[in-house]
């Protein structure tokens, strides 16, 4: 495509050589190929800035960067918003995008509702995809980013190639830093989802007001002028505020929940292997049998079905549809039930406001005791450990402290910092493999184990920078392991 068209497009003043053609972007220099769009945005470890001479001796012929910025050899194009710039270009490039796009953001949820949305279109029987945590999610397959909102030239190029394979609905995960950075800023999304906000993320936001203003720019900026904000209304003043932003930008709003105004939530009742929903729908009463447990995860799929309607599903399919969710992987899954008939869940719980939503998950389900082996990921965000320790030692009645992804720091800080929360019920086991196997080891028939905090996730992240190494480590697999190895050591024992 020629670079002058592009930039027209985009609506931008500059222009370059007459014949200039671009053959794609790129916001490292390494990716830089002759007639490339480059990128220099100043990041948290280094400066693009410096990889300028680098991208144009490679053949960039345009680079987005600031109005100080020094480009020689060719075109610059200059923004004091540098990110945002290089979107808007990007996105004109990356054509066609599927007709519909929808967002999630939130601190817990967004993973398990865009998953959601996309099993209920899927089921509605559109082409429908997913970007987030867990992957790009197809009809065919499903492929790792290792981000939940990939770079935004992953991200565009995604959303492009979805479409000319046929994708035609794609629900996708905006996270905080996602936002704060415009790695999904430029596509058209006509509708975006706020599920909750609570305590994560502080060692990049720095307060809970950035990291609230970090979310925000989902209805500020992100959703087309004539989209809908969908809100999680449970009351919380969090929810109020959202309210009142996507007000102020004009967008239509859908509110979902126990205070929510067009799906209002009624009453949950859990049941042995789900939970019967009610709920109120333009007058009419309903309910909803979902065979997935957990108070959460009604809220997730009352949020995907809004964002479906929101983006103009069929509602009278909508909700026999909703009865028919499939379980998220790695959130509340059933990993193992052990030989004594106690179940062992794995969930990604890794906040505090999430651990207790998947113990409150739990504990209906629980006669005997609620046994939890979690713990806290190394650099990030150092201030929930000891709200985590807290929350797990007050709701559940035997907790493991243990590693999650230690990075570059020393596991027995974390867990320790996790232990200043926690109270009597607390122990501390060093090594994921061995507090799993001593909570399986303890089990009664009528407890519940539950593994939080890693969830889906294939291995444990060990060291940072060039000694970083990730270890093979899935949590319901471990479980299964142990729970085996377990069983047949109690066969020879006798016991
Ligand atoms: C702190 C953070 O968010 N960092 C992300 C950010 O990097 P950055 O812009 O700060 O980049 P940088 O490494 O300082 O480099 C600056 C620029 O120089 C370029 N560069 C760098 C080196 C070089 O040789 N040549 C070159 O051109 C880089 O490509 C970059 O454009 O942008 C990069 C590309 O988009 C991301 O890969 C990177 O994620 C890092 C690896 C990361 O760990 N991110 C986590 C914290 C994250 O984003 N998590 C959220 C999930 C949160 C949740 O689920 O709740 C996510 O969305 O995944
Ligand atoms: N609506 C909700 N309210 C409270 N907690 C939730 C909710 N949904 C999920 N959780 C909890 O948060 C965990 C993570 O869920 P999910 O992966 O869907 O969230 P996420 O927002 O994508 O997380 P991440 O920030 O890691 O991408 C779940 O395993 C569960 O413990
Ligand atoms: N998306 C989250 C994942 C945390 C998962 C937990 N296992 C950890 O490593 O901290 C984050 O980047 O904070
Ligand atoms: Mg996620």
């Amino acid at each position: 495509m020629k670079l002058n068209r592009l930039l027209e497009q985009a609506g931008r003043e500059e222009r370059g050589a007459e014949d200039a053609i671009v053959t794609g972007f790129a916001i490292d220099h390494r990716k830089v190929a002759p007639g490339t769009v480059f990128g220099a945005f100043a990041g948290a470890k280094v400066n693009g800035e410096d990889f300028i001479d680098a991208a144009v001796a490679a053949g960039a012929i345009a680079v987005v960067a600031r109005p100080g910025a020094k480009v020689e050899g060719a075109l610059h194009i200059a923004d004091g918003n540098v990110r945002k710039a290089f979107a808007q270009i990007a996105a004109q490039y990356f054509t066609p995008v599927p007709e519909a796009i929808v967002a999630v953001t939130g601190t817990n949820g967004k993973t398990s509702t865009v998953e959601m949305t996309r099993q209920l279109w899927r089921m509605l029987g559109e082409r429908a995809a997913s970007i987030g945590t867990l992957g790009v999610t197809t009809p065919d397959e499903s492929v790792s980013t290792g981000l939940t909102t990939p770079d935004i030239v992953t991200f565009h190029a995604n959303l492009s190639g979805l479409a000319r394979e046929g994708v035609t609905h794609i629900a996708y995960e905006a996270s905080s830093h996602g936002l704060d950075q415009y790695r999904n800023y430029g596509a058209r999304v006509v509708a975006g989802a706020f599920t909750n906000f609570s305590r994560d993320h502080l060692d990049y936001h720095e307060s809970m007001e950035a990291y609230f203003e970090a979310k925000m720019r989902l209805f500020d900026e992100v959703i087309a002028d004539d989209g809908t904000a969908v809100i999680w209304a449970d009351g919380s003043e969090w929810a109020d505020k959202a309210r009142t932003r996507a007000e102020k930008r004009g967008l239509r709003i859908f509110t979902v929940g126990p205070e929510g105004e067009d799906i209002r939530l009624i009453a949950q009742e859990p049941s042995q292997l789900g939970q019967s929903v009610e709920i109120a729908r333009n007058g009419d009463r309903r309910t909803i049998r979902l065979p997935l447990i957990g108070q959460y995860q009604a809220a997730n799929a009352l949020t995907a079905a809004a964002l479906a309607l929101a983006s103009g599903a069929d509602e009278a399919r909508l909700w026999d549809a909703v009865g028919r969710l499939q379980p998220v992987r790695g959130r509340l899954e059933r990993a193992v039930i052990t030989q004594s008939g106690a179940p062992v869940y794995v969930d990604y719980a890794h906040t505090p406001d999430a651990l207790e939503a998947a113990i409150a998950a739990l504990r209906p389900h629980v006669n005997g005791r609620l046994i939890v082996v979690f713990g806290a990921g190394g650099d990030r965000d150092t201030g929930k450990r000891g709200p985590m320790g807290e929350v797990a030692s007050r709701l559940a009645d035997v907790v493991i402290v243990t590693d999650d992804n230690p990075r570059g720091e020393d596991p027995a800080d974390i867990r320790r910092a996790v232990m200043q929360g926690a109270g009597e019920n607390t122990r501390e086991v060093a090594g994921r493999r061995e507090a799993i196997a001593q909570a399986i080891e303890i089990i009664g028939r009528d407890d519940i184990v539950l593994i939080a905090g890693k969830g889906h996730e294939e291995g444990q992240i060990i060291g940072s920078g060039d000694t970083m190494r990730v270890l093979p480590f899935n949590d319901v697999q471990v479980a299964r392991e142990e729970a085996s190895r377990i069983n047949a050591g109690s066969q020879e024992t006798g016991r």
